[in-house]
């Protein structure tokens, strides 16, 4: 845990008195403390905070282990209600002391269900500066693994109850790049089901303009709302999220393999991406929203030069002031001078970035991967432009990882017209500004993606620009045409056709990407008979927005699940080529098809039942008379065994059930069941049941945690034979490791 370079670089920045070198040097040193953070809806995570405080944290006030007091986790005083977590015990105490071990399970089983983040803490920080409100207009650039797509969301759905989730006017796309990762994004989102979710797979550095029908203009101050026209728009966003790409040296506590490589030149390489990220953002961004840009890197190349970059090439931004925005929080404000080096010795030779390419022999210039915005402003521009209110946060400040943050806000500006869409006006959310970028940035060159690049004398280069699956207003073009366009299909390949265009030779829309295998996203029609027959089997009331409802498949037939959005991911992905935007998924999964179920073995039509991932979006359309009371010995029962028998159940349960039902009301905990002739099952994922039987019952009753605690013990009674212990003692680390 040493680096030279590390220590001659960061002491000729003066990012901080030198009185503190050390403290700071020796916490980067030392591993992370565990931090966790109770997530989702605002009531459930109250819910859950108090069981932590009131329950595990006095049980672990009085823990002795070997003799030494062992601290219980303790909330992060900047953490809005106390939501976050802190707590500093070795892995041995937290396997072999009773009481943490049980605190450690409780843990590992919420985070599984979703109900507690493992999240760094600085980490949490963007998306509380971020401020997202439920009908905001949201995108998180950078979003994979997605422990902040997640506060986002939360923020998004704050009016969700403990069982039932709100359905948001916003809106929240989460992207990444790395189209693996987006799978991660992905697996998180069915932890909190949201309607309001998109999830797509662009570089954000050329994220496409993302069209949305602007079908009503409203004129200002009382005038009366009139049809204008059914114009598209370009959607611009209220918030966006740019939690960029970085060399990760502020991971360091938690990553201690970055110590021995670690360089100048990774900042470097990744300045050049992220200005043009923030710059896309900017550009996406609607006057009046704020942008949260943000690293877990320490190096201001990355980070106070990014800033400036982006807000001297892009007029009408500034950096907002947030000093006291999170009482309690300590930071150090941006530097607003720095010194670059394109040398690993990290020699500080060259002031200015003139002085640096003169330096290169003539024919290594045009290849440099550094360029003027990598040397700091004149001292009078960084006063201007406010750089000491971005955020650096040091570990030796809180006990934490480094961090940098800034919030940028878009002018207000003045307002001409107000367009909205139909919904807007209707007052499901306040009447936005809608600019057309077409009109308002003509002077600039605009790049082949659609969207308007820097003018001449903005200092930054574009050098994506040749990369056009971006902004075209949508003309179709023939594929044959696109066939013939070798640089963006190979020839060669006989089989290249836009994924669900089920006829050969179908028009596409000029930029979709036809590399995308993703199935097609289909509204179908609230006449659909699945449709009409969930809603009588399942008893939907008439509210159940049926128009809402989407499948994916290439026929677009509702063959085996049933998604639902809101209104605006509607009209975006009615309105777009889903293979332009690169949608990986959006909504979120209501119903399936129950396999086997009786009626479709005797040759009936299918059916389709309630998920247990969608039951809180589906809940406030259900009718209060197929709710069920129950009791905790029936949930026990539901818990204990996988297709417990009706008859084994208590009254007046038993005889309720006997008669129908597909969803129980237990204790405010609401529960898809599925009945068949004989049993009744729980329908909820076999981690999740473990997780409530914890939560409820203190232990884990249910069929798969019982085999596992056979198993757990039958490995303790093959090591203490002397037969493959180590072996058994090694899976069983490895396991708790991974949680
Ligand atoms: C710092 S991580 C994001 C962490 C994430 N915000 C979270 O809180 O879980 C940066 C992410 O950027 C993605 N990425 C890298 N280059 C990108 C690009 N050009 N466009 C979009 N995403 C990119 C990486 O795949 C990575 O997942």
């Amino acid at each position: 845990m040493h680096n030279e370079r590390f220590d001659k670089y960061y002491q000729a920045q003066g990012i901080l008195p030198r009185d503190e070198w050390n403290s700071f040097m020796d916490h980067l040193r030392e591993p992370l403390p565990t931090t966790f953070r109770v997530a989702g809806s605002r009531q459930t995570a109250q819910l859950l905070n108090e069981t932590i405080k009131d329950t595990h944290v006095p049980h672990l006030a009085g823990v002795v282990f070997e003799g030494e007091a062992v601290s219980p986790p303790r909330q992060i005083p900047w953490y809005p209600d106390g939501l976050a977590w802190v707590f500093n015990v070795s892995k041995k105490v937290l396997r072999k002391s009773p009481e943490f071990k049980k605190f450690h399970n409780f843990l590992v089983f919420e985070t599984e269900v979703g109900n507690i983040s493992r999240q760094e803490a600085v980490s949490m920080l963007p998306p509380l500066f971020l401020g997202v409100e439920p009908h905001h207009r949201v995108i998180d650039m950078c979003a994979a693994p997605g422990s902040k797509t997640a506060q986002l969301l939360e923020a998004l759905h704050a009016h969700d109850t403990i069982t039932s989730s709100s359905i948001p006017p916003g809106l929240l796309i989460a992207n990444d790049s790395d189209h693996k990762r987006t799978h991660l994004l992905i697996h998180q989102s069915a932890r909190l089901p949201s309607p309001a979710l998109m999830v797509t797979n662009h570089d954000a550095s050329i994220y496409p303009a993302i069209k949305i029908p602007s079908e009503v203009t409203v004129f200002p101050s009382g005038t009366k709302a009139r049809v204008q026209s059914k114009k598209q728009h370009q959607l611009l966003f209220d918030r966006i999220l740019c939690d960029v790409p970085c060399s990760g040296d502020g991971t360091m506590r938690k990553n201690p393999g970055i110590w021995k490589n670690w360089s100048p030149m990774d900042g470097n390489g990744l300045h050049g991406l992220q200005i043009r990220i923030l710059q896309r953002a900017m550009r996406m961004l609607k006057k009046g929203g704020r942008i949260v840009y943000s690293t877990c890197s320490l190096n201001p190349v990355e980070n106070e030069a990014v800033i400036v970059a982006a807000l001297k090439s892009i007029p009408g931004f500034h950096l907002i002031d947030v000093s006291n925005h999170l009482p309690g929080l300590v930071y150090r404000p941006g530097l607003t001078t720095w010194k670059p080096t394109a040398d690993r010795a990290v020699e500080f030779s060259y002031a200015n970035y003139d002085e640096f390419i003169q330096s290169l022999p003539e024919e290594k210039r045009e290849s440099s991967k550094m360029s003027p915005t990598h040397w700091p402003p004149a001292h009078t521009e960084a006063s201007e432009l406010h750089i000491e209110r971005c955020l650096r946060i040091y570990p030796h400040l809180q006990d934490t990882g480094g961090f940098f943050i800034a919030v940028l806000e878009k002018d207000p500006g003045p307002v001409t017209v107000v367009l909205g869409t139909k919904e807007s006006i209707e007052g499901k959310r306040p009447a936005e500004t809608v600019e057309d970028l077409e009109t308002t940035e003509g002077k600039k060159p605009r790049l082949s993606d659609g969207t308007v690049g820097p003018s001449e004398e903005d200092a930054i280069q574009v050098d994506d620009a040749e990369v056009d699956i971006g902004a075209d207003a949508g003309d179709d073009v023939d594929i044959a045409e696109i066939l013939q366009d070798s640089s963006k299909v190979s020839s060669t390949d006989p089989t290249i056709m836009v994924e669900g265009s089920a006829e050969k030779g179908k028009k596409v829309t000029k930029g979709a990407d036809i590399h995308f295998k993703e199935n097609p996203y289909t509204f179908i029609s609230p006449n659909d008979p699945i449709i009409q027959s969930c809603i009588s089997k399942l008893n939907l009331k008439p509210e159940f927005p049926a128009h809402n409802v989407l499948v994916r498949n290439p026929e677009g037939d509702a063959v085996r699940s049933l998604y639902m959005t809101n209104d605006i991911v509607k009209n975006i992905v009615q309105s777009n080529d889903y293979t332009k935007i690169r949608l990986m998924t959006c909504g979120t999964k209501v119903l399936a098809k129950q396999e086997g179920s009786v009626t479709k073995r005797e040759g009936g039509e299918a059916q389709f039942r309630l998920l247990g991932e969608g039951l809180p979006v589906m809940l406030p359309y259900i009718e209060p008379g197929c709710i069920i009371d129950a009791d905790l010995p029936v949930l026990r029962i539901l818990m204990e065994g996988y297709y417990p028998v009706i008859s084994g159940f208590s009254e007046p349960f038993r005889s309720v059930i006997e008669a129908r039902g597909t969803v129980v009301d237990l204790f405010r905990l609401i529960l898809p069941i599925w009945k068949s002739a004989a049993s009744v099952t729980l329908m909820i994922e076999k981690r999740a049941k473990s997780a409530m039987s914890l939560r409820v019952f203190g232990e884990d009753i249910t069929t798969a945690g019982r085999e596992a605690a056979q198993k757990r013990q039958a490995d303790r009674e093959t090591q203490s034979e002397g037969q493959e212990g180590a072996i058994a003692t090694k899976r069983q680390e490895s396991t708790i490791e991974n949680e």
